[in-house]
């Protein structure tokens, strides 16, 4: 059976191209500048084996020209050229590269690295223009030729006049109609911009004429207009430059050209790995919270960037959301790039890049941890939450990663500890992470809960923000210590000596106990004696995993589930109101329900929550009074 050959319909397949690959029109230019970056790198690797070429890097560029009159831009590079056979099968078939073809046959050695691969990448001026003519001649050869066509309907080919070698791409750009307006492509700004933004970091001088206004030499007031070709792009990109040849100041000034943020980077990290994944990545730690950071407008990400040739803004796969605040961006030669170099066919690399990055950035983090605590707390301040959902979210998968970022306020050293500073330092009796919750430092100092823990000289880690119990639930243990809020039941500081103490306490005065449960009915589980609390008359307990301020987390979401916490009521054994409930258990049942009633909501008072019927609250307390 003989094989057939697909036919492909040339003309649709075109106008497919031109029309549905590229979803910004703006990156035809990437495209062209590209591909003259590319015919220069030619005669580099040219001159790597023949002795008779020499490559002066500086005499090869590429320029930019706007005619605003004859609505043509011209882009000339003093590339390789083409012959004529190259011209019919290079731009006369579509989805044929000779820039490939050239790759293969001189693998790359050192960075130098060819850009275009797919053979489509020039078609994209046809969605800027109606007549696009090339007018190239080849090096080693004394004759150039003009390329000629106007889309779908073919092209033509014949011999020109051109001194030099290189190639001259002169798009007749398209007449703006009523919605579409083709003219900002030849505004000189508009080209700036776009040559700044795709392909700032090409290799060669991109030249530009560029015109102005500059003070008249020998006049007070007066003002000339003038005109002088510069180069538009920064050429090496500061990610393959050696480290030890840039400064502080050089990080800094990037992260500002590059708009990553106004503020001063608290940390830069400068990544080059020439592994399997080859990539260079330059990533900043911001010094400040950007002011949308915490909410959904927010966008994560870095800019990607292949072979110098920015691909996309902002890759989001490249960052884990818990380093969502960490901005520049990576440059790799091994990317698999979809043909309109804008999404990633396969993101194997890219996956593999956000595993090394996401590394390194926590390695660094936790070096600026321990090697200047100042400046990590400052980070702490601006991104710390963020580090704390990152513990918490996917369920707990990255908790190892992160657990040794977090710090939180000590009740000892008054400042923000790791968990490794809490750790290890605890006393060899000490079973417990010991914390407390609360709005405030303030307010946790003054929580009745912490009385016992600190009173037995245990350091105590407050937990101010939302997030954090819900983190440390998640976390559960750390170095194999379990966490305990101070407001938990059983907090394992009582001596059995104490425990008994209070269970025969407890067993004499069981039907006092049995009254104030009847009381609050629906409101506690429990109510029972305390050897906790020190000065403080009652406090709430919690039994089981929801303690009071999740509860108060989760009653403050919009999807409230009603979750509530499981209550206990402490009362102090030792404080007066103790003996003044015995009395009026002996004397007057109606007492007894009426302090139950205001020792219970003064415990929520206390923990910050919600008193049911304030007016009934204020009326016992009158009662009390007269
Ligand atoms: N300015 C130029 N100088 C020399 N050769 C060129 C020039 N522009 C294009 N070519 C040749 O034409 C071929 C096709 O170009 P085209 O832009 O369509 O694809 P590509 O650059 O190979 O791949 P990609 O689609 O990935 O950009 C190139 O491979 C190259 O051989």
């Amino acid at each position: 059976m003989t094989k057939k050959q697909f036919k492909a319909e040339s003309k649709r397949l075109l106008e497919m191209m031109i029309n549905s690959i590229y979803s910004q029109r703006e990156v035809f230019l990437r495209e062209l500048i590209s591909n003259a970056s590319d015919a220069i790198d030619k005669i580099y690797y040219k001159a790597l084996t023949d002795d008779s070429l020499t490559f002066n890097k500086d005499s090869y560029y590429i320029k930019i020209t706007a005619n605003k009159e004859n609505r043509t831009l011209t882009i000339t590079d003093t590339g390789i050229g083409m012959t004529k056979d190259e011209l019919e099968n290079n731009l006369g078939v579509i989805a044929k590269s000779g820039s490939l073809a050239f790759k293969k046959e001189n693998e790359s050695k050192d960075g130098h690295d060819i850009i275009g691969q797919f053979g489509v990448g020039f078609y994209a001026a046809f969605m800027v223009a109606d007549v696009v003519t090339v007018i190239s001649k080849a090096l080693g050869s004394d004759e150039a030729y003009k390329w000629e066509s106007e889309g779908a309907e073919g092209y033509t080919i014949e011999p020109h006049e051109k001194d030099t070698i290189g190639t001259e791409i002169i798009l007749k750009i398209k007449e703006s109609a009523e919605e579409e307006s083709y003219d900002e492509f030849l505004e000189e700004y508009t080209l700036k911009t776009i040559i700044k933004k795709y392909s700032d970091f090409i290799r060669y001088p991109i030249k530009m004429d560029v015109s102005g206004q500059r003070p008249k030499e020998g006049t007070e007031d007066e003002l000339e207009e003038y005109t002088e070709e510069q180069v538009i792009n920064s050429m090496v990109p500061i990610w393959r430059k050696n480290k030890s040849e840039l400064t502080d100041e050089d990080y800094e000034s990037f992260y500002h050209e590059k708009h990553y943020g106004f503020d001063k980077p608290i940390k830069h990290i400068h990544i080059n790995v020439d592994g399997t994944v080859r990539y260079n990545a330059i990533l900043y730690i911001p010094g400040q919270t950007p002011f949308d950071f915490y909410s959904k407008e927010y966008e994560k990400g870095l800019e990607l960037y292949s072979n110098g040739v920015l691909i996309m803004n902002k890759c989001a796969e490249l960052l884990p959301d818990y380093f969502s605040f960490v901005k520049g961006m990576v440059d790799s030669e091994d990317l698999s790039l979809n043909i309109s170099r804008e999404i990633l066919q396969q993101d194997r690399q890219v996956k593999f890049i956000a595993k090394n990055i996401s590394k390194k950035i926590k390695n660094e983090l936790k070096s600026l941890m321990k090697n200047d605590r100042e400046k990590y707390e400052e980070f702490y301040k601006s991104f710390g939450r963020q580090l704390k959902f990152g513990v918490y979210n996917d369920f707990g998968s990255n908790k190892e990663l992160l657990q040794d970022l977090l710090m939180f306020y000590s009740s000892k050293e008054k400042k923000l500890v790791s968990l490794d500073d809490y750790v290890s330092r605890m006393p060899e009796d000490q079973k417990y992470i010991y914390y407390a919750t609360g709005e405030s430092i303030e307010r946790i100092e003054k929580l009745p809960q912490t009385e016992m823990v600190s009173e037995k000289g245990y350091e105590i880690l407050y937990f101010t923000e939302d997030i954090d119990e819900f983190a440390i639930k998640m976390l559960m243990t750390y170095n194999e210590k379990e966490f305990k809020s101070v407001s938990s039941g059983d907090l394992g500081i009582e001596s059995e000596e104490d425990q008994k103490q209070t269970e025969t306490e407890q067993t004499e005065n069981k039907d006092l106990f049995d009254l104030m449960k009847e009381v609050l009915a629906g409101k506690v589980s429990d109510v029972k004696l305390s050897k906790r609390l020190k000065s403080h008359p009652v406090c709430l307990s919690t039994v089981g995993e929801v303690t009071i301020e999740m509860e108060k987390v989760l009653s403050a979401m919009p999807d409230n589930q009603n979750v509530k916490a499981e209550k206990v009521l402490e009362i102090n054994s030792n404080h007066e109101v103790f003996q003044s409930l015995k009395n009026a258990f002996d004397q007057d049942k109606e007492k007894v329900k009426l302090y139950t009633n205001l020792l219970y909501n003064q415990a929520l008072l206390i923990e910050g929550l919600p008193i049911q019927d304030p007016v009934e609250f204020t009326n016992d307390m009158c009662k009390v009074m007269v």
